[in-house]
């Protein structure tokens, strides 16, 4: 085991490492103050942070295209950061200007805007006079933040988001609460935010994406023994690394093996009503490398779904009027399969059949009209009846839905996803722009990055069929199933990012990010 702050494990993790934690503010601020208490001046850290801020800039926005910069600064460290920051612009040959709005700073930003005065720095207490910089740097706020800008600073705010020039936010876009992502009264809209030192929460709220901007993280070398110290050996939330997503997904496979022992998924979906999101969960069943897949459909979509997928056994089923599944096969061998993906395209009248596949004990992906089956059926009691895992996959209209009293009590999506994993005893991955994946044992995963290419019909069909497929191997290798829908939820955006990064936002069809899952993971294998 390497020690985590040895050399080894720095010089060759800590850039990947780093980036799995997610802090709350008061968290962070229980982190650095275990480093001021071990010795390290704050001064000095200010200092290290603010170069590396500096160099960040530097490196982005060269002194001869941006040559004049407006540094916001508030009454804090963050307005500390910021006038360290503006001194060495200053020094590195910025024309730089200060807004300076408060009278009462903290003693160490006092002793910076004292300093800085005597460099004959321009200190304004009207925003209008900055409106002309090429460059704007927010240091109003950061995790300090306590209650909602208002007044002259609101009016500021407002003013600098009606500028067109780039706005780098220090540590977070001041207004933005540090932890749900809220924004207080209102907030800075950067067009980059540099983290210092770990990922805040807001990074992983949606409500915050649009006032983040493209994000960095500044790691200024907080020592991993005090992160731990403060979030246990195992942090209750993660941020999904490509590196937890890869080891969690079976690329590798025993030199023997056959296609039972790489999972064997069974897939209920369709409707004469939505045929397509049958063959959509198929292909990327398909495309997760399950070893045998079969497919339960209505009877008359039987030959559509065998032409588009001849390796899956694929049941007819008897259907309602409607074109619904009526039942499965009364002769169903249940125990043949690993697992089972329910709902896509099922339409609501397929009640019967989800019930079918909830009362038995095999791990089930529950997604689409199979969640708002379970949310008519009740939720709670109808899940505490099952004896095995059960993942549900809901977007925030079926979350709402299935826990409407936890959607209406919290604007943190992060911990409504965390209370309905723990009161149902499911794994619940809750969509989004930013998606939460909530283990009932309280730990959560928050997937970083995704693209709004995604927003199409058909996109969940395919995260449903991934997961599934990827269930039934995880089952057999004894992968955690927490590890393989945070894997399943990583892979399914990476292909989205890829396929926009190649076709554009607009070029995404569900058809399309099926293509792309086995490219997505080439750059990992
Ligand atoms: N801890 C450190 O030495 C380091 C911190 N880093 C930077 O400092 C900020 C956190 O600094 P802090 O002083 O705790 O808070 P803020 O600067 O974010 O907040 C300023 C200050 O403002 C007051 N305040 C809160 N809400 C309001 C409001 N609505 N209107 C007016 N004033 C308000 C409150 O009293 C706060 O004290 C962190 O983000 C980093 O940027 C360094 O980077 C590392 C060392
Ligand atoms: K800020």
């Amino acid at each position: 085991m390497i020690h985590p702050d040895s050399k080894q494990f720095l010089g060759l993790n800590r850039s990947q490492s780093i980036q799995r934690f997610v802090v709350t503010a008061e968290q962070m601020s229980h982190i650095e103050g275990r480093v001021f208490a071990a010795g390290m001046p704050v001064a000095a850290l200010m200092e290290k942070v603010a170069g590396l801020i500096t160099a960040w800039v530097r490196s982005r926005f060269s002194v001869s295209q941006f040559p004049r910069v407006g540094v916001l600064v508030g009454p804090g460290h963050n307005g500390g950061d910021a006038l360290v920051v503006a001194r060495e612009l200053h020094v590195s040959g910025y024309e730089v200007k200060l807004y300076q709005p408060f009278s009462q700073l903290k003693d160490l930003t006092a002793s910076h805007a004292q300093y800085i005065a005597s460099l004959g720095i321009s200190v304004q207490d009207q925003i209008e006079a900055l409106a002309s910089c090429d460059l704007v740097i927010d240091g109003l706020f950061g995790f300090g933040l306590t209650r909602s800008l208002e007044g002259a600073i609101a009016a500021a705010v407002d003013q600098v988001n009606q500028w067109s020039q780039p706005v780098v936010s220090i540590d977070l876009p001041s207004g933005l609460h540090t932890d749900t992502g809220a924004v207080l009264g209102t907030a800075i809209q950067a067009t980059h935010t540099l983290c210092l030192g770990l990922w805040k929460r807001a990074f992983l709220q949606e409500q915050a994406l649009a006032y983040m901007g493209e994000s960095h993280l500044i790691d200024f070398g907080l020592p991993l023994a005090d992160i731990t110290a403060v979030l246990g050996e195992t942090p209750k939330l993660q941020r999904i690394t490509p590196a937890m997503a890869i080891e969690s997904l079976p690329l590798s496979r025993p030199a023997t093996t056959h296609k039972y022992k790489q999972g064997h998924l069974l897939l209920v979906c369709g409707s004469r009503q939505y045929m397509g999101a049958a063959v959509l969960a198929g292909l990327s069943a398909r495309a997760s490398g399950v070893g045998m897949l079969s497919i339960a459909v209505p009877e008359s979509m039987r030959l559509l779904l065998i032409a588009q997928l001849p390796d899956a056994l694929v049941m007819g089923c008897s259907e309602d009027d409607t074109g619904a599944m009526a039942q499965l096969p009364e002769d169903l061998e249940m125990e043949k399969y690993n697992a089972i993906a329910c709902g896509c395209g099922v339409t609501p009248a397929a009640s019967p059949v989800v019930q079918q596949v909830l009362a038995r004990d095999r791990p089930v992906v529950l997604d689409a009209d199979g969640l708002n089956i379970l949310a008519n059926l009740a939720t709670l009691p109808t899940l505490k009846a099952r004896t095995a895992p059960t993942i549900l996959t809901p977007h925030w209209g079926e979350f709402k839905r299935l826990f409407p009293e936890l959607a209406e009590a919290s604007d943190d999506r992060i911990t409504a996803a965390q209370q309905a994993a723990q009161q149902s005893g499911a794994v619940v991955l809750l969509k989004g722009a930013r998606t939460t994946i909530a283990s009932p044992n309280g730990t959560a995963w928050l997937n970083p990055e995704s693209t709004p290419a995604l927003a199409r019909g058909g996109t969940g069909d395919v995260l449903t069929g991934l997961m599934g497929g990827l269930l039934a191997q995880g089952v057999l290798r004894g992968t955690a199933i927490e590890q393989v829908v945070f894997s399943a939820a990583w892979w399914h955006a990476q292909a989205g990012i890829m396929a926009a990064t190649e076709r554009s936002e607009l070029g995404v069809d569900a058809s399309t990010l099926i293509h792309y899952l086995i490219p997505a993971l080439q750059p990992y294998c």
